[in-house]
C-alpha cells in the first residue's frame, strides 16, 4: 500500500528574497495569503531555500537566529496556525547553542506545532572554472542527522535542502522509512541549475518511487548570487508535473497515493533490492528527532 494515505494538495512559493528581513517576512505573508485564496483545500505551502535572508557567506551570520525563539521561527508557526496549513519553511540561517551557524529547514503542522528541523548536511561548497565559486563552510558548519517525519494524517516524508538533493543516501533514507515525499528546498544557480536541477530531482523521484519536491527562490539577477529558479514537482515515475519559470510564481500540485501503487506494482523495485549483496542505508542513519 502507499506510504501516502491521502492526496496532498501543495503550493510551492517562488518568491525574491531582499536584503531586508522584515520585507521578506511580509512578503511570505501575501503569498501564503494568496495560495489559500486561490486554492482554499491547500494542506501545505513550502518556501524556499534562505527566504529571510540574503543567500550569502558573508551574510548568513548576520541574519542567524535561535530555533525556535527567533522571529522567523516564530512568524512561521504562527502563520501555519492562522491558515491551518502545513508549511515546510524553506531554510534560514540558525544559530545554534554552539554559536554555529546552520542552514535549516523548519516544517510546522497545522496547528503551527514545530514537526521538523533539518540542518543542511552536505555544505555547498564547489569551484567551477568559468561557471561558479562558492564556500558555504566558511561561516555554515553542515548538519548531522537525516530528517523524516510525519504529516499528521497523510505519512512520512523526508526533507533535504538544496545540495543534499545531489547525495542519494538521505532521500533512500526517507524512502525506506516509508516517505511518501522528499522536499528540498534549494537555491540551485544559473550554472548548475541548467546542468543538474532537473536530472537530479527526476533521479531520486526514480531511485525510490516516491513524490521529490523541488522550491527555489526566485531569479534577481542584482543580487549577488543568481538563484535558477523552476520550483517543481516530480512524479514517482520521474515525470514533471508542474514546474515554474525564473520570477516571482506560485505553482500548485496534488500528491495522488494511488500513483504511488501504480508505479511501484508495475517497477517493484522497492520489494527487489538486494541488502544481501550490499548494505541497507537507512539501517544505521542518524535520524533527527527535532
Ligand atoms: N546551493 C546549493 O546548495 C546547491 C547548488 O546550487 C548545486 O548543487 O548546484
Amino acid at each position: 500500500m502507499s506510504p501516502l494515505l491521502k492526496t496532498l494538495s501543495i503550493a510551492l512559493i517562488q518568491l525574491h528574497t531582499t536584503a531586508n528581513k522584515s520585507s521578506n517576512l511580509l512578503k511570505v505573508k501575501q503569498y501564503v495569503q494568496k495560495a489559500l485564496t486561490e486554492k482554499p483545500s491547500l494542506d501545505l505551502v513550502m518556501l524556499p531555500e534562505c527566504f529571510n535572508s540574503p543567500y550569502s557567506v558573508t551574510e548568513f551570520r548576520n541574519y542567524a537566529e535561535n530555533v525556535p525563539n527567533g522571529e522567523t521561527t516564530k512568524f512561521l508557526s504562527e502563520l501555519a496556525k492562522e491558515h491551518k496549513v502545513f508549511i515546510i519553511g524553506g531554510s534560514i540561517p540558525e544559530l545554534g547553542l554552539d554559536n554555529k551557524v546552520y542552514n535549516t529547514s523548519l516544517s510546522f503542522d497545522k496547528t503551527g506545532k514545530l514537526i521538523a528541523k533539518h540542518r543542511k548536511v552536505h555544505l555547498f561548497d564547489i569551484d567551477i572554472p568559468n561557471g561558479i565559486t562558492f564556500k558555504e563552510s566558511i561561516t555554515l558548519s553542515g548538519g548531522e542527522k537525516a530528517t523524516v517525519f510525519d504529516l499528521d494524517g497523510y505519512g512520512n516524508v523526508g526533507l533535504g535542502i538544496c545540495y543534499d538533493i545531489r547525495f542519494p543516501e538521505l532521500a533512500a533514507i526517507a524512502a525506506r522509512k516509508n516517505s511518501f515525499a522528499m522536499f528540498y528546498p534549494g537555491a540551485f544557480n544559473t550554472t548548475t541549475g541548467p546542468l543538474h536541477w532537473h536530472l537530479l530531482a527526476r533521479a531520486r523521484a526514480i531511485d525510490n518511487q516516491t513524490y521529490v519536491v523541488l522550491c527555489s527562490p526566485a531569479r534577481d539577477l542584482s543580487s549577488g548570487y543568481h538563484a535558477y529558479g523552476h520550483s517543481l514537482i516530480v512524479d514517482p515515475n520521474g515525470k514533471i508535473i508542474v514546474e515554474a519559470g525564473e520570477n516571482e510564481e506560485i505553482v500548485y500540485g496534488e500528491l495522488d497515493p494511488s500513483y504511488i501503487d501504480q508505479i511501484r506494482s508495475g517497477i517493484p523495485i522497492t520489494t527487489q533490492r538486494r541488502f544481501d549483496v550490499y548494505d541497507d542505508v537507512s539501517v544505521n542513519a542518524k535520524v533527527s528527532d527535532i
